[in-house]
């Protein structure tokens, strides 16, 4: 199979040297300065055995390859925000013998959130999620690192909504090979909304730092809470966390990478390049939307998305809300609508 990279930063960097490096033909799909990097000087990959450096074609998008090949996978790694357009580029390609890349090729969704293969599945007709813990830094144009050994990350894939299949069992035994954890999952989704559940202190970490000290872990865990109410009341199940370290075992540890600053997840790498957009509304704002479906009011998401967003827009520099600052609009925040569903 050859491997399409759609969105070669932190992610698809990371996936897309690890299968150049075990053999496997890759292409990047880059933009910016990081397209001209990658162009120019390869790409770099640095992880804990070492940094090397991969000189794989670098396109701009469907256009300068030609007809796809039968045997191509799209692999999305874009943020959120970017899916809806990278597909709407993507979809209609021609593929090699007649038809589309919406109708006859695999596109895999390696994103975190839960609406880049539910946007997929309106377009291709073969569409896989992947649950992707995978702890990524897009360091500088050209460059990227990824800590943990002797894998490099877990990814879950599955079909999408559900189901597996031999295209989900291949791209996982090259992922396998490709020093990740892949296992195969018949409910890729139920994996994907565990994730969410974690990824809604992104914006937390993006807007006050790292979360580590009591404080950050109390607010984590009432935003948390926040998000696991409207699941529930949306009827949607996620894999426990018993589950997840059943299947994770020990096999990744991370390893820090000497040099490579990794202060923060992929929110907070976002304001730190000044990218002007935040994945916040498909994170916090999914339970967000989820919450005003059911009923269910989520000040602290609604407040976690609005701030992410307002860094974002104003390029403002990560972490710098100090945290009893965030602390007590999120107290404001919940006396508010505990008001709210009283009046109602
Ligand atoms: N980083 C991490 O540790 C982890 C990230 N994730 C998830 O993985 C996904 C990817 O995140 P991450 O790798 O951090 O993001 P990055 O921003 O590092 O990489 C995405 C890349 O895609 C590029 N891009 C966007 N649209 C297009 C397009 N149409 N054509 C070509 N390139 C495009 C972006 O360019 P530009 O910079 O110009 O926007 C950027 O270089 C997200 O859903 C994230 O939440 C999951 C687990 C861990
Ligand atoms: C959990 C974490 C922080 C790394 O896998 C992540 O998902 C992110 O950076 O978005």
């Amino acid at each position: 199979m050859r491997y399409i990279i759609i969105g070669a930063g932190a992610i698809g960097g990371t996936v897309g040297g690890r299968l150049a490096q075990a053999g496997h033909e890759v292409v990047l799909v880059a933009r910016g300065a990081h397209r001209a990097a990658l162009t120019e000087g390869g790409l770099r990959l640095r992880v804990p055995q070492g940094e090397s450096t991969h000189r794989l074609p670098v396109v701009d998008g469907p256009d300068a390859l030609g007809p796809l090949r039968t045997d191509d996978v799209l692999f999305l790694a874009v943020k959120t925000q970017d899916t809806e357009a990278a597909l709407r580029v993507w979809g209609p390609a021609p593929v090699e013998g007649g038809g589309t890349a919406a109708e006859r090729l695999p596109v895999v969704c390696a994103q975190n959130g839960v609406e880049s293969p539910r946007l997929a599945l309106r377009r291709f007709r073969h569409v896989y999620g992947v649950c992707v813990w995978l702890p990524a830094t897009h360091v500088e144009p050209g460059v990227v690192s990824a800590a943990g050994t002797p894998l490099s990350g877990i990814l879950h894939l599955g079909r999408y909504p559900h189901g597996t299949d031999d295209t989900a069992r291949g791209v996982a035994a090259d992922l396998e090979k490709a020093h990740f954890e892949a296992p195969v999952v018949a409910d890729v989704s139920r994996w994907q909304y565990a994730k969410l559940l974690s990824n809604l202190g992104n914006a937390l970490e993006a807007v006050s730092g790292p979360v580590g000290d009591p404080e950050a872990e109390a607010l984590y865990a009432s935003v948390r809470a926040e998000g696991e109410a409207v699941l529930r009341a949306a009827g949607i199940a996620w894999v426990s966390a018993e589950e997840q370290q059943a299947l994770r075992g020990d096999k990744v540890t991370l390893v820090p990478l000497d040099g490579v600053p990794r202060a923060g997840g992929s929110s907070w790498q976002s304001l730190r390049r000044g990218a002007g957009t935040i994945e916040a509304d498909h994170l916090n704002g999914e339970i967000v939307l989820l919450g005003r479906l059911h009923g269910v009011p989520t000040p602290l998401n609604e407040l976690l998305q609005g701030l992410a967003n307002q860094f974002a827009r104003e390029r403002r520099a990560p972490g710098s809300l100090p945290l009893p600052e965030l602390t007590r609009l999120a107290d404001q925040r919940s006396a508010g609508a505990v008001a709210f569903v009283q009046e109602s």
